[in-house]
């Protein structure tokens, strides 16, 4: 069966360091030790209110990231034009709002249909490679479908968050559903937003499922065990859950 790759998001190092305004910890810095540990990628998500990666952290892992970068962005002409400055090999459009702890859903595809296309056709045309950042619900496949975008990343922040066994076993299907309609669409197909190392296995199992895009919960505990563990623990679990 296929290898799932991870893609870690640094974030929350730079979380870490905004809450002092000091210039420790570097996320460039934990970008070159998970890539040392396995990660196959590395996300970072450049907010429009800039809580935690700043502009100069994007410019400077655009030359120090050795996998390959994936910049999560909002749908804004700011956005885009540093993405296209910056040429990452990934963009992944995500939707914003200025009072969320943290992404709260997936894009609304179908309402921004012509925005969105816009912006695909625009990235694409400049070579980089685009994911939309979506809920695992087949009218948005669809209309991610008729934008032209290659990828999609499923939004598991629901299956995470679930309150009970029985609300994670119905959004756990739902995100099944949603990512064998998109696979048969020819869409590649990643997953992310909440995952943690009790509930990444059964995501990780779905043999459709591309890559895995997990930051929160590697940097806490790389808080505790280090970084480098933190990651080979995750793609351990992973790996585990594609071999089951
Ligand atoms: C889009 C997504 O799910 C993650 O990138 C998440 O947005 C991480 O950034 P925050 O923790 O600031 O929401
Ligand atoms: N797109 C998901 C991501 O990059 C990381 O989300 P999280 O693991 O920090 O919740």
């Amino acid at each position: 069966m296929k290898e799932i790759l991870l893609g870690v998001n640094v974030d929350h190092i730079a979380t870490l360091r905004q809450a002092r305004g000091t210039t420790y910890p570097d996320p460039a810095h934990a970008a070159s030790v998970a890539e040392h540990a396995g990660a196959d990628g590395i996300t970072i998500h450049l907010r429009e209110d800039r809580r935690h990666i700043q502009d100069r952290d994007v410019y400077v892992m655009a030359k120090t990231i050795q996998t390959r970068m994936n910049l999560e962005i909002a749908v804004t002409d700011e956005m885009l034009a540093i993405a296209k400055e910056v040429q990452p090999e990934y963009v992944c459009l995500v939707p914003e709002k200025r009072e969320e702890l943290t992404t709260e859903g997936g894009l609304d595809v179908i309402g921004n249909q012509a925005k969105i296309t816009e912006a695909v056709n625009t990235l694409e045309a400049s070579g980089i490679k685009v994911s939309l950042f979506i809920d695992a619900d087949k009218a948005q496949i669809d209309a991610v479908k008729a934008t032209g975008a290659p990828y999609i990343e499923i939004h598991t922040g629901a299956y995470a968050d679930a309150e009970n066994d029985q609300e994670q076993a119905q959004e756990l299907e739902r995100i099944r559903e949603g990512v064998q309609y998109a696979h048969s669409l020819g869409i590649i197909v990643n997953a992310g937003h909440g995952l943690h190392y009790h509930n990444v296995k059964p995501i990780a199992q779905m043999p459709e499922i591309y890559e895995l895009n997990i930051g929160h919960a590697i940097i806490a505990r790389a808080a505790i065990d280090g970084l480098e563990k933190a990651v080979r623990d995750m793609k351990r679990l992973m790996l585990e859950a594609r071999q089951a």
